[in-house]
């Protein structure tokens, strides 16, 4: 039954961006996804506050929560510094292939560690699986049911610590209405809205920015 839309993308990677050069492969999807078909990334307009938000916070260390085809992977490892690491938890094998597959066309594997399989799983096993003390960053954009008990159980795990910044997708479309509750709600996080639309489109949807306070 043909490729699916996360191969069809791949190969638009293939055909339009420049090996090595995460910039094109970033522009290759937004235009085949602007122009061809939609894709749940975050695309162009979200994907500047996105940037300036891992430019503000310089991560040493940084968290995506579902990484599909990797164009939000490639949108922050592509700014951070040298000798520090994404990682990036995707449990969909499919995805998971394609994503290393343009993460890699965008010369960026070095600084992406992308493991597979379910979050809530595998945020326990951060701190002896891959020696993470705390996360700097982190970026939720998975299922958005999920926002809520993965925050909790990064708290829980004490993956978070002061200052920590949370970076959520999706608050307005689909629409993330109990995590918003929690952050905007729970005195140890300072959170503020970034008003934008939803990639590709001109339907509003917007970034939560939540600061842990410890
Ligand atoms: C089980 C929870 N744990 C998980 N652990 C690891 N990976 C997970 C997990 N959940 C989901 N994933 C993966 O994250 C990705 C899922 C993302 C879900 N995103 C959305 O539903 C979404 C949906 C829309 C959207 C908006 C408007 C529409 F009309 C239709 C769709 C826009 C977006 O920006 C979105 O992010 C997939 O790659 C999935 O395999
Ligand atoms: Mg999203």
């Amino acid at each position: 039954t043909g490729l699916s839309r996360p191969q069809r993308i791949l190969k638009a990677v293939q055909k339009n961006a420049t090996k090595g050069n995460p910039e094109s492969v970033i522009a290759a999807i937004d235009h085949y996804c602007r122009h061809s078909e939609w894709a749940m990334n975050v695309g162009d307009e979200k994907g500047l506050i996105l940037d300036s938000v891992v430019t503000e916070v310089n991560p040493s260390t940084a968290l995506e929560l579902g990484t599909y085809c990797g164009y939000s992977t490639v949108r922050i490892a592509r700014l951070l510094s040298p000798g520090t690491k994404l990682i990036t938890l995707e449990f969909n094998p499919d995805y998971a292939a394609i994503a290393r597959q343009i993460i890699a066309y965008a010369g960026l594997q070095d600084k992406v560690i992308l493991v597979e399989g379910p979050s809530g799983d595998l945020i326990p096993k951060m701190k002896q699986q891959h020696g993470i003390k705390s996360f700097d960053f982190v970026f939720l954009d998975h299922w958005k049911d999920r926002y809520v008990p993965d925050t909790k159980l990064l708290e829980e795990c004490g993956l978070l610590r002061k200052g920590s910044v949370l970076l959520a997708d999706n608050v307005i479309c689909p629409g993330t209405p109990e995590y918003l509750k929690y952050v905007r709600n729970d005195p140890r996080y300072e959170s503020r809205y970034f008003k934008s639309n939803l990639e590709y489109t001109k339907v509003e949807d917007g970034l939560e920015k939540s600061v842990f306070l410890g």
